[in-house]
């Protein structure tokens, strides 16, 4: 699990029993080491991205800037995101599930900051999977976007054979 930048030593509260502890504060931008950079300047080229992180601006576009330039570096040495690109996209799908797996079990047993990381930890799996599929983020959003001319209820609805309101047996 990924931690998340530390805070200001004056900002840590007392150790919490919890036996993964993950705080939610933010460093100053400044101050911020949540990500790793590399000097070489295909890496380095997300800088803007890690800046923009620890304002607390980032974006899952900017992850995925961050993802697809570690891929092409193709540098299994230092990058965790190209090691597991390399190994292929049912790989990914299966570290994916695992996270999604970590993410139900912090949802029901663990505290907010467990599901915070947890969730972190799933949407960076998902963003590398689409990546080696080479299905842009885009597309997802897209196909997000376009759902919001209709309710998951009413879209369910309409699906053939679905019976309707008030005729299900459940
Ligand atoms: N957001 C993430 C991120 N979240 C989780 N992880 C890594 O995902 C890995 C898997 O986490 P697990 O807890 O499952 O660890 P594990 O079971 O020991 O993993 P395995 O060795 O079995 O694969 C860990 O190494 C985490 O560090 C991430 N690795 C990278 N990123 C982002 O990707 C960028 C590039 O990272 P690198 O490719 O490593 O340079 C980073 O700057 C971040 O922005």
């Amino acid at each position: 699990m990924r931690r998340p930048c530390s805070p200001p030593r004056s900002s840590i509260s007392a150790p919490t029993r919890s036996p993964r502890p993950r705080p939610t504060w933010h460093r100053p931008a400044s101050r911020c080491g949540s990500i790793r950079l590399s000097r070489r300047p295909s890496i380095g080229a997300d800088r803007p991205a890690h800046r923009k992180a620890c304002s607390l601006q980032f974006t899952l576009a900017d992850l995925e800037t961050i993802v697809a330039a570690r891929i092409a570096s193709g540098d299994t040495q230092a990058s965790y995101t190209a090691t597991l690109a390399a190994r292929g996209a049912k790989h990914v799908a299966k570290k994916l599930g695992e996270e999604a797996s970590e993410t139900v079990i912090a949802a029901v047993a663990e505290d907010d900051a467990s599901l915070v990381a947890e969730s972190a930890d799933l949407l960076y799996h998902l963003v590398v999977l689409l990546q080696v599929r080479q299905i842009p983020l885009a597309d997802v959003m897209a196909e997000l976007g376009r759902r919001t001319s209709q309710s998951g209820i009413a879209e369910k609805a309409a699906r053939p054979g679905t019976p309707k309101a008030g005729t299900s047996s459940e």
